[in-house]
C-alpha cells in the first residue's frame, strides 16, 4: 500500500487524477476537535490549479466533501473521509504516451509496476493533482496544531530557477511571519523579486519549457524532546512524507549539503540561556533537530522540485512498441514551475508528519 502513511495518525491517500475523484482517508485523528473550516478552504485554494497563467490552465475547485469522521462540525474520533471530484479532465491529451512515453514522468515506470494497467490519463495516481488531498489532511493537522500546541508552519519560496530568495534566520522565525507568508500568493522573503520571477517562470513558458525551484519550511513551537532514533526520528517522518510528492528530488535540513565545506568548530551549534530561561543553541545550523529530537529551536527544511517534465518543446523518446526513438510534442496544460504552487504543500506534509509525531509523543486524547 504506496500510498499509504502514518504510525498514530494514518492518511490514505486514494484516487486518479482523470478519474472520478480524489480524496484521502484519516484514520487516529483525535475526538473533540472544530477545525476552522475557512482556513481549510484557502489553505486548498493556495494549492489549486487553473489560477493564473503561472500554474497550469486546468480549472478545478478542489472543493472537499467530507464523507466520515465529522459530527455538527467536530471531528468523531472515527476515520475522517473526504472526496473531491474532478472536474476538469482533457484525457484526449493522454492518448498515446504508453507506447511513447513522457521523458521525465511517469508514463514508462507506471507501467512497468501495473503491467500495463495503471490508468495513465493526467498521470494518473502519480499526478501532482494528489497532493490536493493531502493539502486538506496538512491543514486540519496545521489547524489542530495551531489550535492546542502553538505550532506553526510556514515555507516561501527559497529559489525559483536562477532567482534565490534571502533566508530564514534560523534562530529567530516568527509566528507572525509563517502566517503572513501564508496568506501570500508568492511566498517571498524579498517581495521585491516577484516581478522577476514572473518574468521568468513566463519566459519559460513561452519558450515551451519549465524551471524548477526550492521550497523552505519552518516550524516553530513543536517543542523539545520529538523524535525518536533511529529511524522515526524527525528527519525521516518528514522527508519521507515529502518524497511521496511528485516532482520532489531533494530535502536538506538545517545546513544540509553545506555541512560538507564545514568544519565543526563552525557548525556546533553552542548551548545558552535564552531570554525565556529556556535551554536553545545560539546558532540553529542543524535546523533544530539533533539525534533525530527537536532542540526547540525553529525546524527548518529545504524541498527542491525539479522542472516540470511535462513541456510543449519537442523531445526524444523511445516508441517502445517498436523500439525506435521518436519525437515527441506534448499539448497539454502544464504547470511552467511546479515550485510556485509547492510552498502549501510542503507545509501540508509538515503538518501531517509533527501530528504523527505529536501524538506519539503526548497520546491519542491529547490536545
Ligand atoms: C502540485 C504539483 C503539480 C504538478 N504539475 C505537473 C504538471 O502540470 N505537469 C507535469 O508533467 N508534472 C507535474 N507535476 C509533477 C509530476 O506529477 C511528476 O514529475 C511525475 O509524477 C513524476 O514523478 P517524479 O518527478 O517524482 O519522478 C506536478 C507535481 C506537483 C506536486
Ligand atoms: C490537476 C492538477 O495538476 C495537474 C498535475 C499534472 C501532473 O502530471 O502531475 C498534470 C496536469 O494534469 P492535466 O493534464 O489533467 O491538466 C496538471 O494540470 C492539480 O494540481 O490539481
Amino acid at each position: 500500500m504506496g500510498s499509504t502513511w502514518g504510525n498514530q495518525l494514518k492518511i490514505s491517500i486514494y484516487g486518479e487524477s482523470h478519474g472520478k475523484a480524489i480524496g484521502v482517508v484519516i484514520d487516529g485523528f483525535p475526538a473533540g476537535f472544530r477545525p476552522d473550516m475557512n482556513f481549510i478552504s484557502r489553505e486548498m485554494k493556495r494549492r489549486a490549479p487553473g489560477t493564473s497563467k503561472l500554474t497550469t490552465s486546468r480549472k478545478e475547485e478542489d472543493l472537499p466533501e467530507l464523507l466520515s469522521g465529522f459530527y455538527d462540525g467536530i471531528t468523531t474520533g472515527a476515520p475522517i473521509c473526504i472526496t473531491i471530484y474532478n472536474q476538469d479532465m482533457h484525457s484526449k491529451d493522454y492518448e498515446g504516451l504508453r507506447t511513447v512515453p513522457r521523458p521525465g514522468h511517469s508514463d514508462y515506470t507506471g507501467q512497468l509496476r501495473y503491467r500495463g494497467y495503471n490508468d495513465i490519463r493526467g498521470g494518473g495516481h502519480f499526478s501532482g493533482r494528489l497532493t490536493a488531498p493531502l493539502v486538506f489532511a496538512g491543514a486540519l493537522c496545521k489547524d489542530f496544531l495551531k489550535q492546542s500546541r502553538k505550532i506553526t508552519i510556514g515555507s516561501h519560496l527559497y529559489q525559483v530557477g536562477s532567482i534565490a530568495d534571502l533566508p530564514f534566520d534560523p534562530t529567530s522565525v516568527k509566528a507572525a511571519q509563517l502566517e503572513k507568508l501564508q496568506g501570500e500568493t508568492v511566498p517571498l522573503l524579498d517581495e521585491t523579486l516577484l516581478p522577476q520571477i514572473i518574468e521568468q517562470v513566463d519566459s519559460a513558458r513561452m519558450e515551451l519549457d519549465s524551471l524548477g525551484g526550492i521550497v523552505e519550511c519552518a516550524i516553530i513551537g513543536a517543542g523539545e524532546g520529538i523524535g525518536s532514533p533511529m529511524f522515526q526520528n524527525v528527519e525521516s517522518r518528514i522527508a519521507s512524507l515529502l518524497y511521496g510528492v511528485p516532482a520532489v528530488k531533494g530535502i536538506e535540513f538545517g545546513l544540509g549539503f553545506d555541512f560538507a565545506g564545514k568544519k565543526g568548530s563552525e557548525v556546533n551549534d553552542c548551548f545558552m540561556l535564552q531570554e525565556d530561561q529556556k535551554i536553545g543553541t545560539k546558532t540553529n545550523y542543524n535546523g533544530g533537530i539533533l539525534g533525530g529530537i527537536t532542540t526547540g529551536m525553529p525546524i527548518l527544511f529545504k524541498t527542491v522540485f525539479k522542472p516540470t517534465p511535462s513541456i510543449s518543446r519537442k523531445q526524444d523518446t523511445l516508441n517502445i512498441k517498436t523500439g525506435l526513438e521518436e519525437n515527441l510534442e506534448i499539448h497539454g496544460r502544464h504547470d511552467p514551475c511546479i515550485a510556485l504552487r509547492a510552498p502549501v504543500v510542503v507545509e501540508a506534509a509538515a503538518a501531517v508528519a509533527m501530528m504523527d509525531l505529536y501524538l506519539e509523543a503526548y497520546g491519542y486524547d491529547a490536545g
